[in-house]
């Protein structure tokens, strides 16, 4: 099983360079993939520290070091889903609750912020980089565990992140009372079944409406969709990010996704055009992506919170760049050349 070594922890625990926070890490255009590797766990700490959270739920840090390097490791090295995309996803959650300032404007409360940033670094764990049909179609374990209940992979990514809080020496939970450690792992597990897009496909008509009518406080629905509406959010936020970013996502996505489609073929299953490396047509996929699903989720985000239209904007911008490479790779495509290649 996965083993962490103490002299990871004290390392981690005297890493001086963290301790002030780099400048800009708090700017919504900030890219946390520029973070060397060796520093992310510590950065992590202090991005906890510096939202008040360590004091606020007497989070030890050698537990939360612990905790972290745990994490980091139950993380596998897919070209997309890995440690760096939770460690992104995470960062996210750190600007939006320290830019848009939802807790001290009541919009999430403090351990709803606590189980938030937790559940985005453990959103993914142990991620194979195959979908969950791809799980059904091909009879997984994962599978035969979970697909009665649908996300699949969330189910698992759950279960691993359950796991690694009752490991020894990692509940960084243990100065929370009974109630709120409850609450807590509820909202970890409401979370991180959120992050199937299927899910959220099915919420977004609400968290629409929710937007057009203008947040209530005081409604339990309201609030519930809001968080999941966050985690759909920090989950595309590479998509947030300047063209470089957005594009260096979309190509490690199709690895994964061309990866499948190569299984699939091999087990003689048709693969959706989109994992089809022969058939698929990236800058038009990401036309529909960005359109369908992205720009409206950081729509609604903006209606809600004016200081985030910078990242609707962004958005917008880089749908407009994959628009500029489509008519480029028509061009292209007419004469024969088919890769990402002449992008670069
Ligand atoms: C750049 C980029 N492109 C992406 C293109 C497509 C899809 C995608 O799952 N499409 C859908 C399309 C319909 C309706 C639902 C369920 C299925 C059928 C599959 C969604 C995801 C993409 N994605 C993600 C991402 C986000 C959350 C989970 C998994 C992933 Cl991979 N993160 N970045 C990207
Ligand atoms: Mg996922
Ligand atoms: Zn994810």
């Amino acid at each position: 099983h996965m083993q962490v070594h103490p002299e990871d922890v004290s390392r981690v625990l005297n890493c001086e360079r963290a301790h002030d926070l780099m400048p800009e890490i708090d700017l919504f255009y900030f890219s946390p993939r520029k973070i060397e590797e060796s520093e992310c766990v510590c950065y992590c700490v202090e991005m906890f520290d510096d939202l008040g959270l360590v004091q606020q739920w007497q989070l030890k840090r050698d537990t939360l070091t612990r905790f972290l390097l745990f994490v980091k490791k139950g993380y596998r090295d897919a070209p997309y889903h890995n440690w760096y995309h939770a460690f992104s996803v995470f960062h996210f959650s750190y600007l939006v609750i320290k830019n848009l300032r939802l807790v001290e404007r009541g919009f999430i409360s403090s351990l709803e912020a606590l189980a938030f940033m937790v559940s985005c670094l453990c959103h993914d764990l142990d991620h194979r980089g195959t979908t969950n049909s791809f799980q059904m179609q091909s009879g997984t374990e994962l599978a035969s565990l979970y697909s009665s209940e649908g996300s699949v992979m969330e189910r698992h990514h759950l279960a691993q992140a359950l796991c690694i809080l009752n490991t020894d020496g990692c509940n960084i939970f243990d100065g929370l009372t009974g109630e709120q450690y409850g609450k807590c792992l509820d909202l970890i597990r409401d979370l991180i079944l959120a992050t199937d897009l299927a899910h959220h496909i099915r919420l977004v008509q609400d968290q629409e409406k929710m937007a057009s009518e203008g947040f209530d406080m005081n409604s339990t629905q309201h609030r519930q969709l809001l968080l999941f509406l966050l985690m759909t959010c920090a989950d595309l936020s590479d998509q947030t990010k300047d063209w470089k970013v957005s594009r260096t996502t979309a190509d490690l996505v199709y690895q994964e996704f061309f990866s499948q489609g190569d299984l699939e073929k091999a087990m003689g299953n048709a693969p959706l055009e989109m994992m089809d490396r022969e058939k698929a047509r990236i800058p038009d996929l990401q036309i529909q992506f960005l359109s369908h699903i992205v720009c409206p989720v950081f729509k609604i985000l903006a209606q809600l919170f004016p200081e985030a239209d910078c990242l609707l904007q962004s958005t917008v911008k880089n749908r407009h760049c994959w628009e500029q490479a489509s008519a480029f790779f028509a061009r292209k495509w007419e004469s024969g050349h088919s890769s990402l290649d002449i992008l670069r």
